[in-house]
């Protein structure tokens, strides 16, 4: 999918939301062990009742692969359950030595079709170049993470005084464009958020964060929304698990509309 196809669904549904298919075993409705495929079932629930609302679906590799060659087999069929027009990202956080990146980017851009799939940065340039060799096909590259455990690393300041996710920013640039690479940027990051954009003006960024983990969406439009509306905004448990109940799906299309409204009034106050 192309920038301008990403952006015209945007402004088409009114919505930046991603949806995030954390679909564990262990959390889904309990009337759905007794289905064949519980995963499956979940999934083709919450994409149903989502799909309106969502330009993004992003489902979480572990979730699928923890159940081993059938969890690989649920993910083929799940993405094929997703409407063409919605971007899809595999939430695989890969990133290897050049030879082993070019077949992680194969299995998730030939072998299943998804749109992106995201990157650590922390090995360098080629370990991340085999993902931008493909047509339409973008590097969500991890920036600033959602998770406590990013001051660890990425908010470490070199001699100048400048953190280390902000180099990553910079480096990272010169390895594709704003047309195919994105930036995960945590958000629960506040006004973090306008730093990172002040460095990448133009690309859009993937930001979890918002439910479960507490991010505000009207602080991450203030700070990170320009002009093609830059900002993938997902939320997984706080859509997905928002009912225990066999109304889960509903239950989960007025979250995600909750979410929708108050994007819509978000794009029409900074776009
Ligand atoms: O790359 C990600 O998607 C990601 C990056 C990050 O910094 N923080 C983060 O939470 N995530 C993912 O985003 C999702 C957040 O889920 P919820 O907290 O349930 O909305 C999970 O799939 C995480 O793996």
């Amino acid at each position: 999918m192309t920038k301008a196809e990403l952006f015209s669904q945007i402004k088409k549904k009114s919505s930046f939301l991603c949806v995030g298919l954390d679909a564990d075993i262990n959390k889904i409705p309990k009337h759905l062990l007794k289905e064949k495929d519980p995963i499956f079932s979940f999934c083709k629930e919450i994409i149903e009742e989502t799909a309106d609302f969502a330009v993004a679906y992003k489902p979480n590799i572990a979730f699928f692969e923890a159940l081993g060659t059938e969890g690989w087999e649920t993910l083929q069929k799940v993405l094929e359950l997703i409407p063409k027009e919605i971007f899809t990202i595999a939430d695989a956080k890969r990133g290897d030595i050049g030879n082993t990146s070019k077949l992680y980017a194969k299995a998730f851009f030939e072998k299943m079709d998804f749109d992106s799939v995201t990157v650590a940065p922390y090995m360098g340039v080629d370990s991340v170049t085999p993902f931008l060799e493909f047509d339409e096909k973008w590097v969500i590259l991890l920036a600033l993470t959602s998770n406590a455990g990013s001051m660890d690393f990425q908010l470490i300041k070199d001699e100048q005084g400048k953190p280390l996710y902000q180099t990553v920013l910079e480096k990272s640039q010169s390895w594709g464009s704003d047309e195919n690479m994105m930036y995960v940027v945590g958000a629960t990051r506040g006004e973090l958020i306008g730093e990172v954009r002040k460095v990448v003006p133009d690309h859009f960024f993937l930001v979890p964060g918002v439910g479960a983990q507490g991010g505000s969406l009207s602080e991450v439009a203030k700070y990170g929304m320009n002009s093609t509306c830059g900002l993938l905004v997902n939320s997984s448990r706080g859509i997905i698990y928002a009912s225990e109940g066999t109304d889960f799906a509903k239950v989960a299309r007025k979250e995600s509309e909750k979410l929708q409204i108050e994007m819509k009034d978000l794009l029409e106050k900074y776009l």
